[in-house]
């Protein structure tokens, strides 16, 4: 797996000493910990390196997005897609990674500890109570998420922790269009602009995906988020 995540680094322009290492290592954990609980429905080790790894990696050359030092908070993060690998190949990031399911949380805690990257924090909570709370509403300069919701109620759990200023990062595929369109009037209602959609692709998957990125114009005004069943039955 090493090789090929090397390969495929080497492939998006990312300069990363010891990255390819640490992913392999935790593309190790990650297959070891799937055998008695659920953390992934990719297993070929192939794939892990270029569905999981090599995806997050490529959202490091995301135009106009510098994640050299900044706050990021990937929410529904479970085994740790975006934030860890952005993490572990630019490691100035102050991660949080977020996920309601209390199981996923306490593996994430033990391998960061194990990729030594202890700094990093493990929430186990839902998006859309903990955006409420200060320390986090209107916060971090940056929130990412991939395969948690469609986008329309996805903004509403991830936009509110954003700072003004900051970008949300939704990693989604290339035949979102209708999604994003849906999204339109949820984006302004929560603070946020629709600053670009980038399509990239996964060195030697031949597969292409795209990045929607929100940028915060003004604070996410009060009564957002609502509660989850809620955001479900009347989306924005
Ligand atoms: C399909 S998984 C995707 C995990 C990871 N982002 C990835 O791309 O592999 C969705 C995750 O979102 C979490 N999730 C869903 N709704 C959430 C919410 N409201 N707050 C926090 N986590 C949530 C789930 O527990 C699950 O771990």
């Amino acid at each position: 797996m090493k090789e090929r995540i090397e390969r495929g680094l080497t492939a998006l322009g990312i300069d990363a000493p010891g990255g390819a290492a640490a992913l392999a290592e935790y593309g190790r954990l990650l297959l070891e910990q799937n055998q008695v609980m659920n953390l992934t429905a990719i297993t070929a080790p192939d794939q892990v390196a270029d569905l999981h790894f090599l995806d997050c990696a490529a959202l490091l050359n995301a135009p106009g997005i510098s994640f050299a030092g900044k706050s990021l908070i990937d929410v529904g993060t479970g085994a740790g897609f975006p934030g860890l690998p952005l993490r572990i190949l630019e490691p100035t990031i102050r991660l949080t990674l977020l996920d309601s399911l209390g199981k996923r949380v306490s593996w994430l805690e033990q391998a960061c500890t194990a990729l030594g990257a202890q700094d990093v924090k493990c929430l186990h909570a839902r998006a859309e109570e903990q955006a409420l709370l200060p320390g986090f509403r209107d916060c971090f300069d940056l929130a990412a998420a991939r395969a948690v919701a469609p986008l329309a109620l996805l903004c509403e759990l991830c936009l509110p922790f954003v700072a003004v200023g900051g970008f949300f990062l939704a990693m989604k595929s290339v035949d979102c269009g209708a999604e994003l369109e849906q999204a339109g009037r949820c984006v302004s209602r929560l603070g946020g602009r629709l600053h670009k959609s980038w399509d990239y692709e996964i060195p030697g998957a031949g597969v292409a995906h795209r990045l929607v990125i929100v940028e915060k114009i003004s604070s996410t005004p009060k009564g957002y988020p609502r509660r989850w069943a809620k955001i479900q039955k009347a989306p924005l």
